[in-house]
């Protein structure tokens, strides 16, 4: 089944094509990894998915219904969840009350925020960060974590809206490399059991290999090349335009320590 269906999306700012008709389909529990050089046109293709950007055509089918140009705030009601870095969590919160906001917020109930928010939907929040392995950090303010760790706490912060798919831009920039293999693994295996679809972009090339159940690659707002870990890393044109010998290593690292 698809759950997310981009149809021939294109975006011009100017005389830059920052996306010419991209297409691809995401279905539940899928981690699909865009990848491509800087200034590709993947946080344009994120932005339109998530309804930041409006698309000059194509179209976005979430669940069969098409949410193309609607406001973020709709996007995100209809499904669509995205991580949000560092700055955007209240850091003078506990973790704990971080997640409730996200939960009270998903039921509604922005008017009991500031009454009862320490008694709100507590237990669902511990359950959300027991998850994420961050339980024992509950009752910390958020500012005093690691950077690793906040992470974390902004997976559970997504996961409390419900989301049927995620997006997440570049959700391991500024980790140190064991901590992003321990995130993407905790990412991916969230996704499968709970049958959410995963678009996420990343420069970190290990991590999209050992991670990503499809690969899109961009370059110059055109899909160059789609498939598998396996498919992307043997695709010629990739090899030349994109990823060198670089991205071959990462390939090859990603391969031996997924199977051995
Ligand atoms: N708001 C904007 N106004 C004008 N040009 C833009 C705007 N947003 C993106 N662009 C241009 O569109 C092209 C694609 O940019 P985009 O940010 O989508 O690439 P990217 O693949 O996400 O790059 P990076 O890896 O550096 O984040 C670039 O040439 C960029 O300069």
């Amino acid at each position: 089944m698809t759950l997310l269906r981009v149809e021939g999306l294109s975006k011009r700012f100017g005389g830059v094509v920052a996306a010419r008709d991209v297409s691809f389909d995401l279905g539940p529990g899928e981690m699909l990894a865009i990848i491509g050089p800087n200034g590709a046109g993947k946080s344009t293709t994120f932005n339109m998915v998530g309804g930041q950007l409006r698309p000059d055509s194509g179209r976005v089918v979430l669940e069969g219904a098409e949410i193309t140009g609607r406001p973020p705030r709709a996007v995100c009601r209809l499904g669509v969840g995205r991580t949000f870095q560092v700055a955007q969590t209240f850091l003078s919160m506990s973790v704990a009350q971080n997640v409730q906001m996200a939960l009270i917020a998903r039921a509604g109930r922005t008017r009991d925020l500031f009454a009862q928010a320490d008694a709100l939907y507590r237990d669902g929040a511990l359950a959300l960060l027991d998850r994420v392995g961050m339980r024992s950090e509950a009752d910390r303010p958020i500012g005093e974590l690691a950077y690793g760790d906040v992470k974390r706490v902004e997976l559970a912060v997504a996961l409390a809206a419900s989301p049927r798919l995620l997006l997440m831009d570049e959700p391991t920039a500024g980790m140190a490399p064991r901590e992003r293999a321990g995130l993407m693994q905790l990412t991916a295996s969230i996704a499968r059991e709970r049958s959410i679809g995963v678009l996420f972009t990343e420069h970190d090339m290990d991590a999209v290999f050992a991670h990503a159940d499809r690969i899109l690659v961009l370059v110059r707002g055109e899909i160059i090349a789609a498939g598998t870990p396996e498919e992307v890393r043997a695709d010629e044109q990739v090899k030349r335009v994109y990823l060198g010998t670089t991205g071959h290593r990462a390939a090859l690292r990603a391969r031996k320590a997924t199977h051995g």
